[in-house]
């Protein structure tokens, strides 16, 4: 009999609201419900400033919801959420150290061995594709090579949630597939849930099971939740071709649009 698995992200009428100066209360996310099951891919998009990387904070532990509840694995997070690993836009790399060093820290600092924790960068190093590159310093390696080390430097800790905030954001459109077709493979190999935040509607139908979307702020709300039937595994160029893929971009974008062309009102008038 298969066991019920619980549940690894639940956000559950979550209200994030900041203090602004004089007193005053920006409400930037109302009411959200979001899950992420064990071994799923769930992409959430939405128009600029409305709440996307909130979410994300609020599901790494980085933010706490002004009322509602989250809950990793079925408990209550309190503080931090051990159990995420965290890939943002920027590069989190220290630049003093080279591309394996850059690796093995996680483990270093939860108490490994040196050689071990060497060793085990090193094999991370060679599934991102950057065997021969561990000896290399940040500034020694492209936009596409430091996403890379980073991944690796996420999942060499073995994280059972990965939290991703726009991580391929600054690359080229041909890097960023490459960089999703790496994501895809590893993920395949050992499903992982994955809160992936994008601006990028075709970016999050090629990689995730479910894409959400937000609403415009103050207040956004998600408005919309799409399964992605697409099969797996998916090589991205090939999918972005598929009919199936059209139809539910034109249908998501369709719902999206109104949102979008709000948020950039909103954002010039400040
Ligand atoms: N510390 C803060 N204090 C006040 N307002 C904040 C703070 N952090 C975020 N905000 C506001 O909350 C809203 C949501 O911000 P958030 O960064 O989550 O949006 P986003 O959807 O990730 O944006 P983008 O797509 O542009 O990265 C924005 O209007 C932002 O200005």
């Amino acid at each position: 009999m298969d066991t019920v698995q619980p549940t690894a992200i639940a956000l559950e009428d979550a209200t994030v609201a900041f203090r602004l100066a004089g007193d005053r209360v920006y409400t930037a996310v109302e009411q959200a419900d979001l899950s992420v099951a064990h071994g799923e891919f769930v992409a959430i998009v939405g128009p600029t400033g409305c709440g996307k990387s909130t979410l994300l904070n609020v599901a790494a532990g980085l933010l706490k919801p002004a009322a509602g509840s989250v809950k990793i694995f079925d408990q209550p997070l309190h503080g931090l959420n051990r159990d995420a690993g965290y890939l943002f836009q920027a590069d989190a790399l220290f630049p003093w150290k080279t591309a394996i060093d850059n690796v093995a820290i996680g483990l270093e600092i939860s108490g490994a061995p040196r050689e071990q924790a060497l060793q085990r960068a090193q094999g991370w190093l060679t599934s991102v594709g950057l065997g021969a590159f561990g000896n290399r310093y940040p500034h020694m390696l492209s936009g596409g090579q430091r996403k890379r080390v980073g991944l690796a430097q996420v999942l060499i800790r073995d994280p059972k949630i990965l939290l991703m905030d726009e991580p391929f954001g600054p690359l080229d459109a041909q890097t960023r597939q490459i960089m999703g077709n790496l994501l895809l493979e590893l993920w395949n190999a050992d499903r992982k849930a994955v809160l992936f935040v994008t601006h990028d509607l075709e970016e999050a139908i090629a990689l995730a099971d479910r894409v959400v979307i937000m609403s415009a702020g103050p207040s956004a709300r998600i408005i919309g939740d799409w399964r992605v039937a697409l099969p797996r595994p998916r090589d991205i160029s090939e999918i972005l071709m598929e009919k199936e893929f059209h139809s539910l971009h034109r249908e998501i974008w369709s719902v999206l649009k109104d949102e979008v062309l709000k948020g950039y009102a909103q954002s010039a008038a400040g």
